[in-house]
């Protein structure tokens, strides 16, 4: 018999989801899957994350970083064991997909172990930078250590280690 369909919702972070979020990510960041982000860090940028909830609770998150005129990155993306395989991962990311060409993006940027996640959903693997060295040297000016992710700067090698660049075009 198959197991009846799952009920979640998919919607824009609130304030109070904020300590949620931190303790949905903390096990990952233990793992060293994904980057740490302080509390206020998350308070800054609420507007960025959607969650996704079933009865009150939350169950997953995913935040869409503006980096440019036309790429964004989708960061910290997680749904809690229970919930795994049952759609809510990849509704997180239509959803900031959705987010993405409101806000006028062409391209959206992932750093991650989930290869083939990503890749089901039109991600392409990618080697070199996807961004001309103008841009490449305004974005040195960003203070954020996801940006210097995606620069792939020496002093952030260690987190990023193993992890794949993957890009959509929207
Ligand atoms: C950019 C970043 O943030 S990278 C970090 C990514 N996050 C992490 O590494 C943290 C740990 N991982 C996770 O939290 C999760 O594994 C995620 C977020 C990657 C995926 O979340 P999930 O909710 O399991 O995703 P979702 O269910 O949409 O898809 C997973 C698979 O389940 C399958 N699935 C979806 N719905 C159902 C369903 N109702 N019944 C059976 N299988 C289903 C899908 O086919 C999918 O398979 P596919 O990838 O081959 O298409």
């Amino acid at each position: 018999m198959s197991s009846p369909a799952a009920e979640f919702v998919v919607r824009p972070a609130r304030a109070s989801d904020v300590r949620g979020i931190r303790e949905m990510l903390e096990p990952w960041v233990q793992r060293r899957i994904l980057l740490g982000k302080d509390l206020v860090v998350l308070f800054e940028s609420v507007q960025e994350f959607v969650v996704a909830e079933a009865d009150g609770q939350l169950i997953g998150c995913g935040a869409l970083h503006v980096m440019w005129e036309d790429l964004g990155e989708v960061r910290t993306l997680i749904v809690t064991d229970a919930w795994l395989h049952r759609g809510v991962g990849g509704a997180i990311v239509d959803r900031l997909e959705e987010g993405a060409r409101a806000l006028g993006l062409s391209r959206l940027f992932c750093l991650t172990f989930e290869v083939d996640f990503f890749a089901r959903r039109g991600f392409e693997v990618i080697g070199e930078q996807v961004v001309d060295a103008d841009v490449y040297s305004q974005l040195l000016r960003s203070p954020d250590e996801g940006i210097a992710e995606f620069l792939d700067l020496a002093h952030v090698k260690p987190n990023t280690l193993g992890n794949t660049r993957m890009l959509k075009h929207l």
